[in-house]
């Protein structure tokens, strides 16, 4: 991972504050959204807006656009519109590989981003991560659970199935995967919750909707000094057990192996990427 991805914030296109705040918010990337976020009658006012707001500094911060869906009456201007001029274009409901080639015929140049939020997406997840123009999955879970008829847990029972049809994709293809929204935004202890459970899981960050919950996204999501410091431990018991003719260390008990190398350098280069965005 290039950049970190921990804190995804959205905003809607239409709150012209809201974006000109988030200029200072400690958001690894920001999702403007035209989509859900956006009523229809502000849907064309909120894309000028967005157009305005996208030629000032966001500084380390990707800019992520969430288009509408090209089944409604906006989803093609939406494209054309930030064909360039964003990080990446975000696709809603994307169920099959052809609704991104759609979308690259208007949009040939920025990578594109999916949201997996229907049931046949979940179905279709490697496909999709495949996709020549992929660049990262975010989890819709609102929309899933509204097709599946699902109850919200807090374990997420429901969303099991589809949380890790989707990560196994994106891993297998390389692919950025950044978890879903946690509505409740004033209940700081559910949020921290629902983020170990998706760090634990292998997310690189969680979609967000309130400032409120950066930091605590932000916390989860980066590795805890202690993982730092177990990360440099091992490499270096593992390059003096290399020197020493052994393919295997140990560390506080546990045996270190070249995989658990390179996740330890991965922990590093991540702790890095993230003090790089800080500094
Ligand atoms: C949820 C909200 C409607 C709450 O808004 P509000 O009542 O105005 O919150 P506060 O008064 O607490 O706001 C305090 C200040 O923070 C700013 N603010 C609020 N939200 C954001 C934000 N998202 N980004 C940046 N800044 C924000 C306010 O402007 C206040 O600033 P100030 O005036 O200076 O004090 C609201 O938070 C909101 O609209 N959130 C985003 C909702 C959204 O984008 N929804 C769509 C994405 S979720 C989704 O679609 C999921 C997916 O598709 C799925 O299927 O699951
Ligand atoms: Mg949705």
């Amino acid at each position: 991972m290039s950049r970190p991805y921990r804190s995804v914030l959205y905003i809607p296109a239409a709150n012209q504050r809201a974006m000109e705040k988030a200029r200072t918010l400690a958001a690894d990337a920001i999702i403007f959204d035209l989509e859900d976020a956006v009523a229809p009658a502000e849907k064309p006012g909120a894309r000028d807006l967005l157009k305005a707001a996208l030629a000032q500094d966001y500084g380390g911060r990707a800019r992520i656009v969430r288009i509408n869906g090209f089944d409604t009456e906006w989803g093609r201007d939406d494209a054309a519109a930030f064909a360039t001029g964003a990080d990446a274009v975000l696709v809603p409901k994307v169920s099959r590989p052809e609704d991104l080639d759609a979308v690259t015929a208007i949009v040939p140049d920025t990578p594109l981003w999916a949201m997996m939020e229907t049931a046949l997406g979940m179905l279709n997840a490697a496909a999709i991560a495949a996709h020549p123009r992929l660049q990262g999955m975010v989890m819709g879970t609102n929309d899933l659970a509204k097709e599946l008829g699902s109850r919200n847990r807090p374990d997420r029972l429901a969303m099991q199935a589809g949380l890790g049809l989707c990560l196994l994709a994106a891993r297998a293809h390389g692919r950025v995967i950044v978890d879903g929204v946690f509505n409740a935004f004033k209940d700081a202890e559910g949020l921290r919750a629902e983020c170990e459970q998706g760090r634990d899981m292998g997310f690189d960050g969680k979609t967000l909707i309130h400032p409120a919950q950066l930091d605590i996204a932000n916390a989860a999501f980066a590795p805890s000094e202690a993982e730092v410091d177990l990360s440099r431990r091992q490499i270096e018991a593992y390059e003096a057990a290399i020197a020493e003719g052994k393919a295997v260390a140990v560390v506080d008990g546990r045996i270190v192996e070249n995989l658990h190398v390179e996740t330890a350098r991965r922990t590093l280069a991540k702790a890095q990427a993230i003090a790089a965005l800080a500094g």
